[in-house]
């Protein structure tokens, strides 16, 4: 057996969680192993919900538009009562950050579009068909040991390991001995897929019947879902059988027989949570950190918010700009926004889900007396029940009173910008993979006044500066200049924000989180000191 060090990042995993790491990865320049035991993409859908931070993590990886091109796009979701009146509507309207916020998939073609995206990167290599064996570290990195297809072991070492291994994780049971902290639901489900989509209901449907709760959805293609809920009983197996699964369908479709079913399989609901999500060099992250009901679609979406939050820290620690310690900001940022997601998918599982009629009842009566009160129907239609991360660590500046606190540490709006050049694009797209310093309207960063080495700091840090202006401010013709990249705000969108808000500057971390942001007098006294926290 040889050992070398073959990358700087071996994560081992290649579902959507892990690819979509590797992808992010490989824009940020680390050299990356995805290793993974099965041959191929699995054939089956499981996720279904991608929402708009999850496409937003998607377009830093470059990725967003071939993953839409297979996405349905704003889907509602809507709630029937035992009787199928329907009780409640979630359609949010906003693109706050620039993608609609409820979006289907469909599993398989996504992990094979985020599997392409792979090619564009010689630094970064997927290895199928290998399993984990055994993964060891020490102050220098890690040494795994693996198993090809064939049964032929060798090693692997790198700098830094994350599991994306699923719910069943080798690397959090088996390596880390780490407790999958939660409960299994007891009720089993049913999940059946035809093709030729039968309906005409684009939308997803939760009947909340207590005779048999069960959901409906659409998925591209005329891929039609079911999932039916099995009562004490009823054999999981068993219900898989044809006519079993023909007698589900049979109130719910005209012509039952004439159906193609694709595919039926026995599943359970998980609410769990692994005690921690960084050990030393090794991560986890997506099902192999933290597993979620359906109910409001955000199991995968988890996942894809873990990734975005540890590839920039991994890669900025790999490079030499941040604290080793800062990796710690995964667990932190990530451990408490996850375990809020689960409590309230666990919550809409118990409410939507109810078996007893009594109970049932009740829940319909009490829905539909308040669902056209305006503030009740908005709070659902817009999603404001949905948990927003907010974090505190220290991958944030917080605690300083030249800083707005209840601004740092929350999600940056996207818009459209214009830059010098007259080019309308995304703000990520422009702020790539970097931390940005927007500030509004001002020069927070003015040569005459400003250290000189503050701007080498930040460079050397990875940190741009754009200045923000009005859309066609200055005169007609005449190019806007400033000591950072001036860019006009296309949609006015930026303007409203920053006046709402009350301050004249943002740090942006490269996962779009806001670092620290306040005054324009206070912007290179606040920068020192958050270089001085995280920057080696
Ligand atoms: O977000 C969606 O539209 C789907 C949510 C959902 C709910 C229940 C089961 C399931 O597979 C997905």
């Amino acid at each position: 057996m040889s050992t070398a060090v073959q990358a700087q990042v071996l994560i081992i995993g290649a579902g959507p969680v892990g690819v979509t790491l590797a992808n992010l990865l490989g824009t940020y320049g680390i050299s990356t192993l995805i290793i993974e035991r099965n041959l191929d993409v699995l054939d089956y859908p499981r996720a279904v919900g991608i929402d708009d931070e999850a496409l937003r993590t998607f377009q830093s990886a470059g990725m967003a538009d071939a993953i839409v091109r297979d996405v349905i796009q704003n889907v509602p979701m809507r709630m029937y009562t035992a009787d199928r009146r329907c009780f409640a509507e979630i359609q949010p309207t906003t693109r706050e950050f620039g993608w609609y916020r409820r979006n289907l998939f469909s599993q398989p073609l996504g992990e094979a579009t985020l599997r392409q995206g792979l090619q564009r990167f010689p630094h970064v290599e997927l290895r199928s068909g290998v399993e984990l064996l055994d993964l060891v570290q020490d102050e220098q990195g890690v040494l795994a040991t693996i198993s090809d297809a064939h049964g032929m072991q060798s090693y692997l070492a790198a700098q830094y390991a994350v599991g994306c291994d699923g719910g069943r994780s080798t690397v959090r049971e088996k390596i880390l001995k780490l407790p999958y902290e939660g409960k299994t639901h007891p009720a089993k489900w049913v999940v059946i897929e035809c093709d030729g989509d039968p309906l005409d209901a684009p939308y997803t449907a939760l009947h909340c019947e207590p005779q048999r709760p069960y959901v409906c959805l659409a998925l591209p293609y005329g891929v039609r879902r079911w999932e039916f809920m099995l009562f004490p009983g009823e054999d999981g197996e068993q219900m898989l059988a044809p006519a079993k699964v023909r007698e589900l369908l049979r109130e719910h479709v005209a012509d039952v027989d004439a159906l193609n079913i694709i595919r039926a399989r026995v599943y359970t609901h998980n609410s769990r949570v692994a005690g921690s999500l960084v050990c030393g060099r090794i991560c986890l992250a997506g099902d192999a950190a933290h597993i979620t009901p359906p109910w409001i679609g955000q199991g995968l979406n988890a996942g894809l918010r873990d990734a975005f939050n540890l590839a920039w820290k991994l890669a900025w620690v790999l490079q030499g700009r941040m604290k080793p310690a800062l990796l710690a900001s995964y667990h932190d940022e990530r451990h408490a926004h996850v375990k809020a997601m689960i409590d309230l998918a666990d919550l809409f599982g118990a409410v939507l889900s109810q078996k007893n009629r009594l109970l049932a009842w009740c829940r319909d009566k009490f829905f539909l007396a308040i669902k056209d009160i305006p503030r009740v129907r908005d709070y659902v239609l817009q999603m404001k029940f949905k948990p927003m991360p907010s974090f505190h660590s220290q991958a944030v500046m917080q605690g300083d009173p030249r800083n707005r606190d209840d601004l740092v540490g929350r999600m940056f709006l996207q818009s459209l910008v214009e830059t010098g050049e007259g080019e309308v694009m995304r703000l990520d797209d422009l702020c790539g993979s970097r931390f940005t310093l927007l500030s509004w309207r001002c020069d927070v960063l003015p040569a005459a006044t400003v250290d000189p080495d503050l701007r080498r700091r930040m460079q050397a840090f990875g940190c741009d500066y754009l200045q923000g202006v009005r859309s066609r401010s200055g005169a007609r013709g005449v190019p806007l200049t400033g000591s950072g990249t001036v860019i006009q705000d296309h949609e006015n969108k930026l303007n409203a924000w920053f006046k709402e808000k009350g301050v004249d500057w943002v740090l942006l971390r490269p996962d779009r989180f806001i670092a620290a942001a306040g005054r324009a007098d206070d912007a290179p006294a606040v920068m020192q000191l958050f270089l001085d926290r995280v920057a080696c």
